[in-house]
């Protein structure tokens, strides 16, 4: 918190704070992921899942990936002040202290995993603990700084809510909730790198080695290109496991079609607009994705 904010007469009151930490909590990008819990929880199951078990989990979940999130703004606090994406955010603009944010992370990391234990099953808990370590420290404080390959292996956490869904609601791990798990792994570096493209100069001047920045942009787009080619393959995985039908196989693959149409355009004639376009892209792709796997389970 800058020095002239740290007299309690200049803080921010107390409401301020709050909702200054919950957008630390990075909602938006935290609803997709609670999303895909959610789905790994429906499949899990025949029929709709126990309404207690499916809300203590959900609201868990989120618990963790919210303090996830939040752990991510701490230790970024500085880069984050460098870029024009994230200068806005609460910490840089000392709207809320670093101890604060450390100290409510705590508290809601903390009641999240105590929810998942007491409500759910310890090996959630113990699944959420090592996705929560995944991302706040694996990712953001090793590799993220360190490799143009942060994304590949930092994306398996991103990659773990369908896992958590699934052993809330069945205390073990199945194959179809590995098959979720694979989808998500190989979908993250191409949502990620399309944004990196077109922010590339603002990652390069933050001193993070993104693919883009390291090693330019058409490499980074054949790697979005083939990265989207092992998503679609791997996308039909579900049906072969028979966890899904026909609806799924209509909806998913005209979702194909379209992330297949926009990577190899992008490959082919890079600009920032088509990139920003297959980052949006990229969002529609996962959620239709596993609202596909919703409709064909419901109907
Ligand atoms: C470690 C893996 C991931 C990285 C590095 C990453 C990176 C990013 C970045 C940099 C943004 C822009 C955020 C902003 O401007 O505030 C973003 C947005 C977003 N991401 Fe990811 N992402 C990852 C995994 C995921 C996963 C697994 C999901 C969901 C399942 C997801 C869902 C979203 C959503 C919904 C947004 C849009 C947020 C908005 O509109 O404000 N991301 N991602
Ligand atoms: C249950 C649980 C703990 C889930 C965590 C899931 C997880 C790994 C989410 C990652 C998604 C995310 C916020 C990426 C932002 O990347 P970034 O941090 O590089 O982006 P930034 O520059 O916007 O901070």
């Amino acid at each position: 918190m800058p020095t002239s904010l740290r007299s309690s007469a200049l803080r921010p009151p107390l409401t301020l704070r709050l909702a200054a930490f919950a957008t630390q909590c990075k909602p938006r990008v935290n609803s997709l992921i609670v999303f895909t819990a959610m789905i790994g929880m429906f499949l899990a199951v025949p029929g709709w899942p126990p309404g207690g078990l499916m809300f203590a989990a959900t609201l868990g979940i989120a618990l963790v990936a919210g303090a996830a999130a939040a752990i991510n703004c701490l230790v970024e606090r500085t880069i984050d002040s460098r870029m024009a994406r994230t200068r806005g955010r609460a910490l840089p603009l000392g709207l809320i202290s670093p101890a604060e944010t450390l100290g409510l992370a705590c508290l809601t990391g903390g009641a999240g995993l105590w929810l998942l234990n007491v409500a759910v099953n310890p090996l959630t808990m113990w699944l959420t603990l090592a996705t929560f370590l995944g991302y706040a420290i694996v990712y953001t404080v090793i590799l993220k700084p360190a490799t143009p390959m942060n994304i590949v292996i930092g994306g398996a956490s991103g990659a773990m809510p369908p896992v958590l869904g699934w052993a809330a609601m069945t205390d073990s791990i199945g194959m179809p909730a590995l098959a979720l798990f694979l989808i998500i792994f190989l979908w993250t570096p191409p949502h990620f790198w399309a944004l990196a493209c077109y922010r590339r100069e603002e990652y390069a001047r933050a001193g993070l080695p993104m693919l883009p920045v390291s090693h330019g942009v058409p490499l980074t787009c054949l790697h979005i290109l083939l990265y989207t080619v092992l998503l679609a393959a791997v996308s039909y995985l579900p049906v072969t496991l028979g966890m899904s039908g026909g609806i799924y196989v209509g909806l998913v693959s005209l979702l194909n079609l379209g992330y297949l149409r926009e990577a190899w355009s992008l490959w082919r004639n890079y600009s920032d607009a088509k990139a920003r376009h297959a980052f949006r892209y990229s969002l529609i792709y996962l959620t239709g994705l596993f609202a596909a796997l919703f409709l064909d389970r419901l109907l």
